[in-house]
């Protein structure tokens, strides 16, 4: 049994008597050392399940269990950095904060192609996401969560910086749990995946077990009875559906195929969505 870097066990959310649920039930237990992208739509409970895993927000039921503040990092969308600061004064004082533990190398790394001089006030967003991420990663956390990290990065800084950042938590064997609307991005970084919809988790798992579990069928429009239809459309005559594999291999006049990350993505999705609208719920 691998060891789990952080566990949710009845985890839910509501930012104050009166609103919705944020998040809703959520249970899950994260092996150590994967990679795992957590996705869904605007609004999903992203951002509040990282936060509540960060310990900064408190859950309103439920609880999340994960290493020791100074054993975590947590990259939050809105970047939180002294703006009066220089980019050197900023790792000084990563430096500082995580004695025994600073990784001068890999924080001058990231911030490499920025004048140590600057101050954070003036930098762009896409050079304070270099200056957060070189905090996050200097200081050798065994879990690191990122939320939407990459959103205001040039294509080649994000390339970069992924590659950077994926190659040293994989020498390292860090967790990471990492979000994004970015799906190429995600699909050859993450070996794990939690699809998050409507404060809910929709899928969770290996992303190579989830995409084996699923065949994408496509062909002429016919009952596909027995088996378990996660989300079906048809043009014309012709019909696209995402089965999950528990009735033994799909056999017909279908052309079968292993569905790539964002079919099977797309399919759950639409599919809780309809669910959401029909009183008796459909099948997700
Ligand atoms: N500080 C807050 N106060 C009140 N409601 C909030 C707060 N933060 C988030 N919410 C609500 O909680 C729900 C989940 O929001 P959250 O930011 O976690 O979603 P998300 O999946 O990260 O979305 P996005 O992809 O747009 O960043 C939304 O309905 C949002 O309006």
């Amino acid at each position: 049994m691998s060891e789990t870097a952080i566990e949710a066990l009845g985890l839910a959310k509501r930012y104050g008597r009166g609103r919705g649920w944020a998040l809703r039930d959520c249970s899950f237990a994260l092996p150590a050392g994967r990679v795992c992208a957590l996705v869904g739509p605007n609004g999903a409970g992203k951002s509040t399940l990282l936060a509540l895993a960060a310990g900064l927000l408190r859950p309103t039921e439920g609880v999340v269990r994960g290493p020791a503040r100074t054993d975590l990092a947590y990259v939050a969308q809105d970047k939180p950095l002294h703006p009066q600061l220089t980019v050197a004064d900023t790792l000084a004082m990563g430096r500082e904060l995580n004695p025994g533990r600073w990784d001068g190398e890999i924080a001058a790394r990231i911030v490499e192609p920025l004048d140590p001089d600057a101050r954070v006030r003036r930098l762009s967003g896409g050079q304070r996401t270099r200056v957060a991420l070189a905090l996050a990663l200097g200081k050798r956390p065994g879990l690191l969560l990122l939320d939407e990290p990459m959103a205001d990065l040039d294509p080649l800084a994000r390339h970069e910086l992924m590659g950077a950042l994926m190659a040293d938590t994989a020498e390292r064997g860090t967790t990471v749990v990492v979000s994004s609307h970015i799906l190429t991005e995600l699909e050859g970084a993450c070996d794990h995946l939690l699809l998050l919809d409507g404060g809910r988790i929709r899928l969770d798992g290996a992303i190579d077990d989830l995409l084996g579990a699923h065949t994408l069928v496509t062909g002429p429009v016919a009952d596909l009875a027995p088996h378990t239809v996660v989300e079906s459309r048809t043009t014309g005559r012709q019909l696209t559906a995402l089965v999950r594999n528990e009735g033994g291999p799909v056999e017909g006049p279908w052309e079968t195929t292993s569905p790539s990350l964002e079919e099977l993505l797309l399919a759950h999705l639409r599919a809780s969505k309809t669910a959401d609208r029909t009183p008796e719920g459909a099948s997700a």
